[in-house]
């Protein structure tokens, strides 16, 4: 059994005109694998993520996440569905401006009321692989884009999720930070198995990706496997997006 899967995810916004924003999208993503979404702007790349995340539900098919289909739990059940099974990095970070690196790491495990014991020696090992033991203690302003961003990594994996969404992690970071990020997620995909599935408009960030899937007008357009060269899937990507068309790929300036 895949670890997710999409199957005929349609969704369509009810307006004044009726919206296909996805239609019939149909993946699996197995245990351990690095997945990246591309597509145009507007394409549905944030709405079928969101329908992943359990945030957003399909107008029609379902989602399956190790054979579960979190739709049909009720809200309490999909509350805990979501704080376990899922993990979260964003483009923005979103962590607590209050509290310290560490305490924002720790935060999902406080969360479900882990044993201090079994939280330190996690703590110790994410720390130490995403290489955040020097700031641990420094509050969130104290701290570089790219540090943060390692942080939301922690963050997201402490508590071994099945799977880990990524909505445009380097989408605020200078190019430096986003290599260093994605030699983060790519270090966690390898040595933990960690499952990642990344929407992302940055080649650079989407050739660290084992497979990117591509949408456009809501379909799924294609899908390439990288291979062990990551500069000649760079360039497929970036053929691929040629092909694809769209406004937000400047094609010209992505750089490996
Ligand atoms: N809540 C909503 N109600 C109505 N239409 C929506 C809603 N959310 C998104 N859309 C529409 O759905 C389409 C897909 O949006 P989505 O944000 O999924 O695209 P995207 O591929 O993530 O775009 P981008 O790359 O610009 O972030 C767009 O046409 C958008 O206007």
């Amino acid at each position: 059994m895949s670890l997710l899967e999409v199957r005929n995810v349609s969704k369509i916004y009810e307006g004044s005109i009726e919206n296909k924003v996805l239609d019939n999208i149909r993946f699996q993503v197995k245990d351990g694998d690095f997945v990246g979404i591309m597509g145009p702007s507007g394409s549905g790349k944030t709405t079928l993520l969101n329908a992943i995340a359990t945030i957003d539900p399909p107008s029609s098919g379902d989602i399956r996440i190790r054979g579960n289909n979190p739709y049909l739990m009720d809200a309490k059940e999909m509350a805990l569905f979501r704080r376990r099974e899922l993990g979260f990095v964003f483009q923005d970070f979103n962590l607590l401006d209050s509290l310290t690196v560490e305490e924002n790491v720790v935060l999902p495990l406080t969360l479900d009321n882990i044993p201090l014991s079994a939280m330190n020696s996690r703590l110790e090992e994410v720390i130490q692989t995403l290489g955040i033991e020097p700031i641990r203690h420094r509050m969130i302003h104290e701290i570089s884009g790219g540090q943060r961003q390692r942080t939301a990594i922690a963050r997201a994996m402490i508590h071994h999720p099945s799977i880990v969404l990524a909505d445009e992690p380097t989408g605020n970071l200078d190019s430096k930070s986003s290599k260093d990020v994605m030699m983060m997620l790519q270090q966690m995909n390898e040595q933990e198995h960690a499952t990642i599935l990344m929407v992302t408009h940055d080649v650079m960030a989407a050739s660290y990706c084992q497979r990117v899937i591509f949408i456009k007008d809501g379909k799924l357009y294609n899908e390439i496997y990288r291979g062990e060269n990551r500069q000649a899937f760079f360039q497929k990507i970036v053929d691929m997006l040629a092909l694809l068309g769209g406004d937000r790929y400047d094609l010209t300036t992505a750089r490996l």
